[in-house]
């Protein structure tokens, strides 16, 4: 008897998932847009094989996109399925490939203690073997290089079968297959050999692919619209030969193209399974019908697609708001602002996300979260992961379980400083390359005395370092996790170290915060009995999507990238401009712009029931300040789906030359003008004083603290106040209104006005720079 009963499982259920849900074996194609239930349907299936269709847990294999989806998932299925679901194989493709052949090292040419490398280590690595080369780094990107290897290895082509088709692709035949040495050498594999490796071993071993037929005979896999040729394989191969395959997704939602992802898998996975099973589900459970409908009239303008229809409950819902901002810094404060809003009518923090295109862009956002005291999480950017003090005290642990990893090697036989220079550990890497020994077995030859072209005060500095290593491993056998990192922490005097490359107090603080969330980390390892190796490859699989969410309020930033299926109430997209989103990269590829608008369409979707649409006027980026048109993508949407100003754009530019051009298709002609009027200096310090008494247009707001004081003396503040209470005055954006109060504040006249435009409402304006006229 099961604990839980069908009823439960099958709860909360529309006819066609249900369906999707108890289907029997077979392969299965589940087709459906945003928000239908699919994530839901197919956890809801694992829990029905196990608790109705009595399928043995650990014969269950389901492939989530990041590793936060997979805890989501495990945890959800335990409340479905209780303890039983525990042996599922839940986890990303690269984690269940790393877990199997961590196993399965025998049918691979790497050793069991393997480690990942990152892309700083792979860069490191490409660095090697473009300079073994001779292969100058400054005429060929090692990044472009490793992109085109990475391609390379996700389309299944293996360094033998590389074929340059041009002058950088013959760069690339070149340093593909040293850069594979190398790694070979270091016994570390990158995240692409993960899957490639796995696809391998299958393919070479029939033993080994009977053994995990057998073992997976039910393979599930979410977000099926962003799996590469090699992921493909892999559930192929798995799948075999039952092919209880059951796959879910949503061609419009395929984002992932430069990973090599490829939307056609659908349409093959059709071809190649003309016996599949395909059910659609057309209710969308997650957004309000103004958010539908805003992402079908963005999405319907791509060719290549097949239309869907979707319906949702929720009739009707509130309008979405577009707001056009000066600059990046004031459509982040925007954002701010409206978010602060949103929480005092009874939203949570946690209820809502700002997303963006680029990493990049979550650093005005930061900013203005620490301004306004907005606690935040950002998902992504340089997280922790990839904080000098976390990869040296990781690069230990990985030197302690693999001597071999040259990269990780490399990045501490001097870190905290031992005397071991460049020259030395040259001739330390040449002379194990020269005898064609490993980096581990060098250092034995050398406490055992062996002869060796270091001098003698390096060999003795490497002996002593040998000496250290050694007896780190031996800890591993006996002790904990915890003690191993502290044991090597006071070794080499990593805290004074961090106080050394530490600017000032601050930042060795927060350097040390970080060491100690990685201890916590490994007292959490030791509790859960997880050994070095299991530790390393988990934290090498962290990706950028998974930084670890707290449970405290928070508002969450991350890309759109990262956004993929989860969803809020609240959304923010901010960054709306042509350039950005869609990227201009973008425009020089096929189906690149398609691509842009399908990212747009996630974000869209991932809302529940208000949706900002934010873009700035001027936004800073790598070559300085410049102007940028609105996003191409914003004349799609109805105007009737947009609140806020007419023709929905909300502004906080305020005056009337630019607000005349700026109706929807002359923006041109508006940034040309601004353009000129930003020649002067003083100019635009006026605009930007301007701009900062007129930010706010949700009510009765002080004026910012924030504004920058006018200096100077042009032109004079007034002695007396020139406006008083109950005059009527006119301003050339926010039309007439009514001077509630007027006082001198330093150096200007603040003069808080009722206009009679109710969009704007109250507003404090600086007299010198609103151009008020009395009426
Ligand atoms: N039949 C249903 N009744 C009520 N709520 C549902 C139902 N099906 C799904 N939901 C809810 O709708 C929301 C969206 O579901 P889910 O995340 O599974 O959609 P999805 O198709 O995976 O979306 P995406 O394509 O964005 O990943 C979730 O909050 C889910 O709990
Ligand atoms: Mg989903």
């Amino acid at each position: 008897m099961s604990d839980h009963p069908t009823g439960d499982l099958l709860a909360g259920l529309n006819d066609r998932q249900r369906a999707a849900v108890t289907a029997g074996g077979g392969p299965i194609l589940v087709l459906a847009g945003p928000g239908s239930g699919k994530t839901r349907v197919l956890t809801r299936r694992i829990a029905y094989l196990i608790n109705e269709m009595n399928i043995p847990a650990r014969s269950i294999m389901a492939v989530t996109f990041t590793n936060k989806a997979a805890g989501e998932m495990r945890n959800r299925l335990k409340s479905l399925a209780g303890d039983r679901m525990r042996a599922v194989q839940i986890g990303t493709f690269h984690a269940t490939c790393a877990r199997i052949l961590r196993i399965e090292h025998d049918s691979t040419p790497y050793g069991k203690d393997f480690v990942i490398y990152d892309t700083d280590d792979q860069l490191n690595a490409i660095g090697q073997a473009m300079s073994e080369l001779n292969i100058d780094t400054r005429k060929f990107n090692p990044r472009a290089v490793l992109g085109a290897i990475s391609s390379a290895k996700n389309e299944l082509i293996l360094p033998s079968g590389y074929v340059g088709q041009d002058y950088f692709g013959e760069i690339v035949s070149r340093v593909y297959p040293r850069y594979q040495a190398i790694l070979l050498d270091s016994n570390a594999m990158d995240f692409d050999d993960l899957l490639v490796q796995m696809v391998l071993a299958l393919h070479h071993s029939p033993v080994l692919q009977e053994k995990y037929q057998r073992k997976f005979a039910w393979v599930l896999v979410d977000e099926f619209q962003d799996t590469n040729t090699v992921q493909y394989q892999l559930v192929s191969l798995f799948g075999a030969p039952q092919n209880n395959i059951f796959v879910v997704g949503d061609e419009d939602q395929s984002i992932y193209a430069f990973r090599g992802a490829d939307y056609r898998n659908v349409a093959r996975f059709r071809q190649d399974y003309p016996d599949a099973s395909v059910i659609l589900l057309e209710q969308n459970y997650r957004s309000t019908q103004v958010v539908l409908d805003v992402a079908n009239a963005v999405i319907s303008r791509n060719k290549h697609r097949t239309p869907k229809a979707l319906f949702t409950d929720k009739a009707g819902g509130e309008l979405i708001t577009l707001h056009e901002a000066y600059d990046d810094e004031y459509e982040a404060r925007y954002v701010m602002e409206e978010i602060d809003d949103l929480r005092r009518r009874g939203y949570h923090y946690s209820d809502m996300a700002v997303m963006y295109r680029t990493n990049p862009q979550s650093r005005a956002l930061e900013r203005a979260c620490v301004d306004e005291g907005i606690p935040y999480t950002l998902v992504g950017g340089v997280g922790f992961y990839k904080r000098r003090e976390i990869r040296d005290m990781l690069a230990y642990l990985r030197v302690v379980q693999n001597p071999d990893d040259r990269v990780s090697f490399a990045r501490i036989i001097n870190t905290p400083k031992r005397g071991i220079g460049k020259k030395s550990l040259e001739s330390f890497q040449y002379w194990a390359a020269d005898a064609e020994m490993s980096y581990g077995e060098a250092l034995i030859k050398l406490l055992e005395g062996a002869d060796n072209p270091l001098g003698a005060r390096a060999a003795k500095l490497f002996r002593d370092f040998a000496e250290q290593l050694f007896a780190w491993r031996s800890l591993t056998e006996a002790s904990t996790l915890v003690d191993l990192f502290d044991t090597i922490s006071s070794d080499v005097g990593y805290n004074l170290y961090l106080h050394e490359i530490s600017d000032n107090d601050l930042e060795a603080a927060d350097r040390m915060d970080n060491l100690s969330e990685l201890r916590g980390l490994l007292v959490q390892a030791d509790e859960d009995e997880i050994n070095l190796p299991e530790f390393l490859i988990d934290q090498a699989l962290m990706t950028d999507a998974d930084t670890k969410l707290t449970g405290e309020d928070r508002i969450t930033l991350m890309t759109l990238h990262a956004a993929k299926g989860l969803e809020y109430p609240v959304v923010f997209i901010t960054g709306l401009e042509d350039g950005l989103l869609p990227h201009f990269r973008s425009f020089d590829e096929p189906d690149g712009v398609e691509e842009e608008r399908r990212l747009l369409y996630v974000g869209i979707t991932r809302a529940m029931e208000r949706l900002y649409l934010t873009y700035a006027f001027k936004r800073t980026t790598w070559s300085g300040s410049q102007a940028q048109e609105r996003s191409s993508f914003l004349y799609d949407i109805p105007e009737d789906m947009t609140a806020g100003l007419p023709s929905g754009l909300n502004t906080d530019r305020s005056y009337q030359s630019y607000k005349q051009m700026t109706t929807w298709g002359n923006t041109r002609a508006a940034q040309d003008t601004e353009r000129r009027n930003a020649t002067s200096g003083l100019d635009r310090l006026r605009r930007d004083l301007q701009r900062g008494s007129a930010t706010s247009n949700s009510g009765n707001k002080a004026v910012n603290s924030k504004i920058i004081p006018f200096p100077g003396s042009e032109p004079q503040p007034p002695a007396e106040p020139q406006f008083h209470t109950g005059m009527s005055v006119y301003h050339s954006v926010f039309g007439a209104g009514m001077v509630v109060e007027s006082h001198v504040n330093q150096d200007d006249e603040e003069v808080t006005v009722v206009f009679s435009d109710k969009r704007y409402g109250v507003k404090k304006l600086l007299a010198s720079l609103a151009n008020l006229t009395v009426q």
